[in-house]
């Protein structure tokens, strides 16, 4: 890090700062909290202050919203005369928490159709909450396969968080192999965040200033367990006050949550109302193993909905594959296409709009013309 020429109170590596990101010449980093319009709360080496948008990022933004500083973000603050700062630039995100029209394209960056929104930056793991029980049900399969494809889908690295063990003791080990196999490659752990046990396996995962976010349905236990990791003692909202000096009490919502123990958690409304997201290789991942099945099937375009030969129904048959999970499969096929093909259509009407405004622009009398 740059900071050298700066003396700062705060050490932007216990907020994740990674010397690789190319900061511009005479700027500082600082890393956004929250955003609200044409500012972002913003958390720097010298404290946490509003930074207002520089015409350069309202520019950027009014191309493509996908360029609007967003929790999470790493951003680059210049020097204004007056002494402030203003936010000038985003630096490249590692990961994407993405709502709408925008897609990653060949190059593993996010393009946008002028509708799509990011909702957090930077996160490296995101933890999938389920309650092992809900109000009478048991936990949800298919939502666990639904937050895990979206997790994959962001960048992030999933982990499965069995919440409420404590209602469902017995046969909590079926659980976790039922989850297991619904979230092949992911970390399955059970906790009990009223009780604090099992937290201390969640909080291992944010070490070395990790950032992760919580998905998971309301009632889940998110924010119990998001209060047992950060502690009383929230590192920043002190170093916060020592460097203003003033004491001032800092209440300011913040989204971006430092945690006691090390490592940051991202929470927001946006983030939290899951289902909205593209989905694209999300879901592969997910369901690797039908995957691997399908390469077994007589015909390489099966549908796996009959056909003779077919390796996936013969697994189903043999009790290999649970038959929900084919089914959950084909749901979220169907809604990865159906939110391909929405932003198809409004990538296309995005077009349609700036040709006409070409052509009325080309057609009004007297101007543009010699
Ligand atoms: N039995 C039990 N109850 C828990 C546990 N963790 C949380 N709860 C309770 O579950 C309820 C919901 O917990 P919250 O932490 O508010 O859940 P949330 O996921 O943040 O919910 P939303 O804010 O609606 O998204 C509260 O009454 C908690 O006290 C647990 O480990 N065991
Ligand atoms: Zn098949």
């Amino acid at each position: 890090m740059n900071s050298g020429s700066f003396s700062g109170s705060i050490d932007l590596s216990l907020l994740g700062w990674n010397d690789a990101l190319p900061l511009p010449a005479g700027t500082v980093p600082a890393r956004v909290a929250r955003v609200d319009r044409g500012a972002a709360e913003v958390i720097a080496a010298e404290g946490q202050f509003q930074a207002r948008y520089s015409a350069r990022i309202r520019r950027a933004a009014a191309e493509d919203p996908v360029s609007l500083p967003c929790v999470g973000d790493w951003v680059a603050l210049a020097a204004l005369p007056e002494g402030r700062y203003e936010l000038d630039a985003v630096l490249p995100r590692s990961s994407a928490f993405v709502r709408g029209g925008v897609s990653r394209d060949s190059r593993g960056g996010l393009s946008g159709d002028g509708q799509g929104q990011v909702l957090a930056a930077n996160v490296d793991v995101v933890f999938v909450a389920e309650p092992s029980m809900h109000s009478t049900d048991f936990a949800d399969l298919g939502r666990i396969e639904r937050l895990v494809a979206l997790a994959w889908e962001s960048g992030g690295v999933p982990v499965v968080l069995i919440t409420k063990a404590d209602l469902f003791e017995l046969g909590l080990d079926e659980l976790l192999a039922d989850v297991r196999a619904a979230a092949p490659g992911v970390d399955v752990h059970a906790l009990c965040a009223q009780t604090g046990e099992g937290v201390d396996v969640v909080r291992a995962y944010l070490h070395g200033a990790k950032t992760a976010v919580i998905l998971g349905p309301s009632g889940a236990g998110k924010s119990t367990l998001v209060n047992a990791l950060a502690g009383e003692d929230v590192m920043e909202t002190q170093q916060v006050r020592a460097a203003d000096g003033r004491g001032r009490h800092t209440t300011v919502h913040r989204e971006l949550i430092p945690l006691s123990g090390g490592g940051l958690i991202i929470d927001t409304p946006g983030i939290r109302r899951v289902g909205l997201y593209a989905m694209n290789d999300g879901v592969d991942l997910v369901f690797s193993d039908i995957e691997e099945l399908a390469e077994g099937c007589r015909f390489g375009d099966c549908s796996h909905g009959g056909e003779p030969g077919c390796a996936v129904q013969a697994a189903v048959e043999a009790g290999e594959l649970p038959e929900r999970r084919l089914e959950s499969w084909f749901k979220l096929q169907r809604e990865a296409a159906w939110m391909a093909r929405r932003s198809d259509a409004r990538l296309r009407s995005e077009e349609t709009r700036k040709w006409k405004i070409l052509h009325k622009a080309w057609r009004q009398p007297g101007r543009n013309r010699p």
